[in-house]
């Protein structure tokens, strides 16, 4: 579990108040602690049918910035129509629909006015299968950036995400060929440059390291702790233990859609308040 002590991440922005003052500053330099940090993404009595089927209930939730958010629970519980109700991805599904709010930086992201397009480049999205475009590692990675059309330095700004993504060293001397014939690993490392390339703000991803072997599981592990120095990742994944080891709040969700518990991941791993999650962790059921 991602505990932070000693190590370079910091908590952003604290927003410590006069009454947590005391328990926010007694030492625990813990971003899972006591500390409260800002909501960058709040869900508020979010529902999600697919048609008739409700798909999520009521769904209330702060992500806070610059940390790793985990959504857990047992298959068809809701946790990938969550994270797509984030950067509106469920809007390409036909028969999803969407009620309540979802807020980015206080904006219910389904106003009328907001922009899906412009939405998903604040919040990029990396899928459970490595799904590089059929063009060279530099195309790849630049891609976001010429549909953009801003006045930016592509050079600069692809090397720099491949360097966040941990894979500049190793196709630093091959960005020409074609990102197809990466290994999975890199091909997983080479869409999440993509998705940081336009310098969102939240990453979402879905399930990143299920098709990868144990060793690049491990690396995309190490690169999700690392890319909540600069950003704020919400990560679904089936892996109890990958969601201990590397997120810091964590949320369960369990059959019919509900959010049952959502806390610091120590608390939901060591002392959950509910006994489903409990039943759940243990391996009692999911
Ligand atoms: N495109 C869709 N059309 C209709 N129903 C859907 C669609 N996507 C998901 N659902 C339904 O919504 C519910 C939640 O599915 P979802 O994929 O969000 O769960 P999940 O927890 O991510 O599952 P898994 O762990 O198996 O990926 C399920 O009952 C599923 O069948």
């Amino acid at each position: 579990m991602n505990t932070n002590g000693g190590g370079p991440r910091t908590v952003s922005k604290p927003k410590v108040s006069d009454d947590e003052t005391s328990s926010a500053v007694a030492g625990d330099e813990r971003r899972s602690g006591s500390r409260v940090v800002d909501p960058v993404i709040e869900s508020r009595d979010l529902d999600v049918y697919y048609g008739d089927d409700q798909a999520l209930h009521g769904i209330d939730m702060d992500i806070p910035e610059r940390q790793v958010t985990a959504l857990i629970g047992p298959s068809g519980c809701g946790k990938s129509t969550f994270l797509r109700s984030i950067n509106r991805m469920n809007d390409l599904i036909d028969i999803a629909r969407v009620e309540g709010d979802l807020r980015f930086h206080g904006k219910n992201v389904y106003d009328d006015d907001v922009d899906p397009v412009a939405l998903r480049r604040k919040i990029g999205m990396v899928f459970q299968k490595p799904n590089p475009f059929p063009k060279s590692i530099y195309d790849n990675v630049a891609y976001g950036l010429r549909v953009q059309g801003k006045d930016v330095d592509v050079d600069e700004q692809v090397h720099t995400a491949l360097e966040r993504a941990a894979l500049l060293d190793e196709v630093e001397d091959q960005l020409d060929s074609s990102g197809l014939d990466l290994s999975g690993g890199q091909q997983q490392r080479l869409c999440i440059a993509r998705a940081i390339a336009p310098d969102p703000e939240v990453i979402l991803m879905d399930e990143p390291a299920s098709a990868l072997d144990p060793v690049a599981t491990s690396k995309i592990e190490d690169l999700v702790e690392e890319l909540a120095e600069s950003y704020t990742v919400v990560i679904v994944t089936h892996n109890m233990q990958q969601a201990a080891r590397i997120s810091d709040k964590t949320a369960v969700f369990l059959t019919g859609g509900h959010l049952v518990e959502f806390d610091d991941t120590n608390k939901i791993f060591e002392n959950p308040e509910s006994d489903r999650v409990e039943d759940y962790i243990t391996g009692k059921f999911g």
